[in-house]
């Protein structure tokens, strides 16, 4: 991604206009995110429904100011430095059920509240991603996925299984409503990687279940994970950091490495699971940057695998200061790794 400008005070000046008294000014993002890691944003707008969605998006590319649409902040890792453009954080939160369909606004988060929404109306479809933090424009971003229920888990269930449409705010600006296909939905991809379209709402089609069978797969799955994850309350993570390598695991490969509980500053490679990187307080961007530059080498120098990460960059980086503790040689110097590590 490249660096976020600076608007000039015309920009400013403009954006100011345009959004009124939502805009806010040096926005501390860090706490905004699953990591809980990241400097703050120099403009922050929080939009409450998919029309302010669509108002600040269009502002924003109005006035050629770069932007960023922050979900959960699940699946990120903010640079120290912040984001020097406009973040526009997703608050759209409306649910309506209409039979056996739900529709959500694209800032409504998955887990608990579309979840919770089409459980209590024994809805099946979406109880198999309990336990994931994404709002709904994130989830069709990367096609939220889960295996498939216990005892099986014969195979992975993905959320396009069960879209019906959205609407969306395409790159040319219009507002638009596209049926599942469009997506191109793939693991852990989707047509949103390539263009510039904003979700803004998504209407899923569900199945009517009894209470029993969705609250059993919601409990299986939400102990799978808490087996095998850190804790997300107490170990704030962004989930994996590295992309699945088919077969191979890219997990397995860090653990095959024996880097399970390698530091850097507050930044761990858990203990629990390899792919996984935890701040345990203070650890910041550059901390968890050594880390995954670190994993990257020594799985390559190992097996000829190189792990790209998952997880996306997003603002300005600090140079790598600090180094994982067995490290000799330094990782990186210059202010730029994040755009070494892909
Ligand atoms: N399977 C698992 O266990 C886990 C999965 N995850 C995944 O991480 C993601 C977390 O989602 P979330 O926290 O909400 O997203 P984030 O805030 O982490 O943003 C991630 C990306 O999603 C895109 N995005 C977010 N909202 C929208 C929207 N309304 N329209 C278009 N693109 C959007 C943005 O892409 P852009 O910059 O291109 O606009 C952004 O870069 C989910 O996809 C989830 O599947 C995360 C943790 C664990
Ligand atoms: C956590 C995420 O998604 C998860 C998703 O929740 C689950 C269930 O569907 O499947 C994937 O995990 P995963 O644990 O199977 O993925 P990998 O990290 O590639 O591990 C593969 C395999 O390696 C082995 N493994 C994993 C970690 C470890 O420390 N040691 C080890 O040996 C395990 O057998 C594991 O099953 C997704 N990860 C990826 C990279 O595809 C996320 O996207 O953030």
């Amino acid at each position: 991604m490249r660096k976020p400008r600076n608007p000039t005070p015309a920009q400013q000046r403009a954006l100011a206009q345009r959004l009124g008294a939502a805009l806010q000014r040096d926005v501390p993002l860090a706490a905004r995110t699953s990591f809980r890691i990241g400097g703050p944003a120099a403009y922050y707008v929080e939009a409450k429904t998919p029309e302010a969605l669509a108002v600040a998006v269009r502002a924003a590319r109005a006035l050629d100011i770069d932007y960023f649409l922050l979900g959960r902040g699940a699946n990120i890792l903010i640079g120290d430095r912040g984001y020097a453009g406009l973040v526009i954080a997703n608050h759209a939160s409306d649910i309506r059920v209409h039979g056996t369909c739900v529709t959500a606004a694209s800032g409504v988060l998955v887990y608990p509240d579309l979840i919770d929404t089409a459980v209590g109306r024994g809805l099946s479809g979406l109880e198999h991603y309990v336990g994931i933090p994404s709002t709904v424009g994130g989830a069709l971003w990367q096609n939220l996925h889960f295996l498939s229920p216990a005892p099986e888990r014969e195979r992975t269930m993905f959320i396009g299984e069960v879209l019906e449409s959205a609407e969306l705010l395409t790159a040319d600006n219009q507002r638009k409503r596209v049926d599942a296909d469009y997506f191109e939905f793939g693991y852990d991809q989707s047509v949103l990687h390539s263009r510039d379209d904003i979700v803004l709402s998504a209407t899923f089609e569900l199945e009517p279940a009894p209470a029993e069978t969705l609250l059993r797969i919601m409990d299986e799955n939400l102990r799978w994970r808490a087996d095998r994850h850190p804790p997300l309350d107490s170990e704030p993570s962004a989930g994996s950091i590295f992309r699945k390598i088919e077969g191979i695991g890219a997990g397995r490969l860090i653990d095959e490495c024996g880097l399970k509980g390698m530091s850097c500053g507050d930044a761990q490679i858990s203990p629990r699971h390899a792919n996984i990187i935890v701040n345990h307080g203070n650890a910041s961007a550059a901390d968890v940057c050594a880390l995954i530059m670190h994993a990257q080498q020594c799985v390559q120098a190992r097996t000829g695998y190189w792990l790209t990460p998952e997880i996306s960059f997003i603002g300005e980086f600090a140079p790598v200061t600090r180094l994982p503790a067995d490290v000799r040689q330094p990782a990186s110097t210059g202010p730029d790794q994040a755009a070494t590590l892909n």
